[in-house]
């Protein structure tokens, strides 16, 4: 899948942008706070109707403007796409495929399929599970929007019964019934949820077993271990045994939002014993396995933006980076003018980004 052009709006600091691209390969070079994220950001937007970086969508209308509209024109499997995204300053916005109104975030999910690869990326072994969870979730609603779906009748449904279970602790007064409706909705879509969880997991081991291995030159066998809280087996009658516990607590105690990763290298867990060297290894072994998955399933490759990633990468993993995914258009930010970055993409296209405007220049 190829991204042909990008038109910016009153988005963030850009009050009209259009740039076009011939080439897979671009680099968008700039002091810091010039608007290099925000045009990874823009698109990024088009792949899922939200930021990578904010929960509010009001924060990317320019300030003072009362909307912003990014379009993102692309190819994918020989076929012209065009996803528009209009926001206005309320929070509200319209997702339009080819000039026509999409109701459902589902439905965009994977027409433009990108991954984002930044230095948070690089923290995801010590960071917090949330941070975990959100990669599965968002590599996996990508490729198989059945799964977005029911996350989001999970997490709906399991708003409804924290908030019901947090009123008991008040008032002491419970629905069982509506109780055991709410079970029923959190077994139902938790079972295919963990389905999905564990299938992919069990693929994205596999994969960055290899490139670990590849990148520590044989010495380090990866594993990565799916914690669930909740097995796909008879979630229902498990949720209905925690439920005294639940009351008692004011809140959900079991489910797919407690599930976690684990990842072992030669058999240690990577979070406790392993160097700072092995983490940035085993995120870059994720992110390249994301998006060898997402190959596999959609049948061609995601675009990737690397958002001021590489100078965090030794010269080692960024080669190996560049060698893995030759055939993958890139979106690269970077503040690092000493050309070690270009040198790896002769034929690319390199911008420079000041206060809101791009300037493009050619490489010879
Ligand atoms: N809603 C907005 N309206 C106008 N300007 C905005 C808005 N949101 C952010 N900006 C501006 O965008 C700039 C930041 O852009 P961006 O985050 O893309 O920086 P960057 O070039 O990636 O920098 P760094 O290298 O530090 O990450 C800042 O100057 C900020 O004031």
């Amino acid at each position: 899948m190829i991204v042909k052009k990008v038109e910016l709006h009153n988005f963030r600091n850009y009050e009209n942008l259009e740039l076009s691209f011939d080439s897979s390969r671009n680099v968008f070079i700039g002091e810091n706070a010039q608007g290099k994220t925000n045009l990874i950001e823009g698109i990024y937007l088009c792949a899922f109707a939200r930021s990578f970086r904010t929960q509010n969508s009001a924060n990317m209308v320019m300030l003072d403007r009362p909307r912003a509209s990014v379009t993102v024109d692309l190819v994918s499997e020989d076929m012209d796409k065009s996803i528009s995204v209009i926001l206005d300053r309320t929070g509200k916005k319209m997702i339009k495929k080819d000039g026509k109104v999409i109701r459902k975030t589902a439905e965009l999910l994977n027409n433009l399929v990108v991954m984002v690869f930044s230095p948070e990326d690089l923290r995801i072994i010590k960071d917090s599970p949330e941070k975990r969870r959100n990669f599965i979730n968002k590599e996996l609603s990508q490729i198989r929007p059945r799964y977005y779906e029911c996350l989001r009748l999970y997490n709906e449904a399991l708003r409804q019964k924290n908030s019901m279970l947090k009123d008991n602790l008040k008032n002491s007064k419970i629905d069982e019934n509506m109780l055991d409706i709410y079970d029923l909705q959190l077994a139902k879509y938790g079972t295919e949820i963990v389905k999905y969880r564990r299938n992919f997991i069990r693929i994205l081991s596999e994969r960055a077993a290899e490139i670990q291995k590849s990148i520590s030159g044989g010495r380090e066998d990866l594993e990565i271990r799916y914690l669930c809280s909740l097995s796909e087996e008879n979630q229902y009658d498990a949720l209905v045994a925690a439920r005294d516990r639940d009351l008692y607590s004011g809140h959900s105690s079991l489910g797919p939002q407690r599930d976690d990763m684990e990842f072992l290298i030669n058999g240690k867990d990577a979070k406790k014993y392993g160097s700072q060297g092995q983490h940035r290894t085993i995120a870059l072994a994720l992110k390249l396995s994301e998006i060898g998955i997402a190959r596999d399933v959609i049948g061609e490759n995601p675009v990737l933006l690397l958002d001021d990633v590489l100078s965090e990468l030794d010269e080692e993993r960024q080669t190996f980076l560049f060698q893995e995914i030759e055939d993958v258009q890139l979106f690269i930010t970077t503040t690092d003018v000493n050309n070690r970055i270009l040198k790896k993409m002769p034929k690319g296209n390199v911008y420079s980004v000041k206060s809101g405007t791009v300037f493009k220049n050619t490489l010879k």
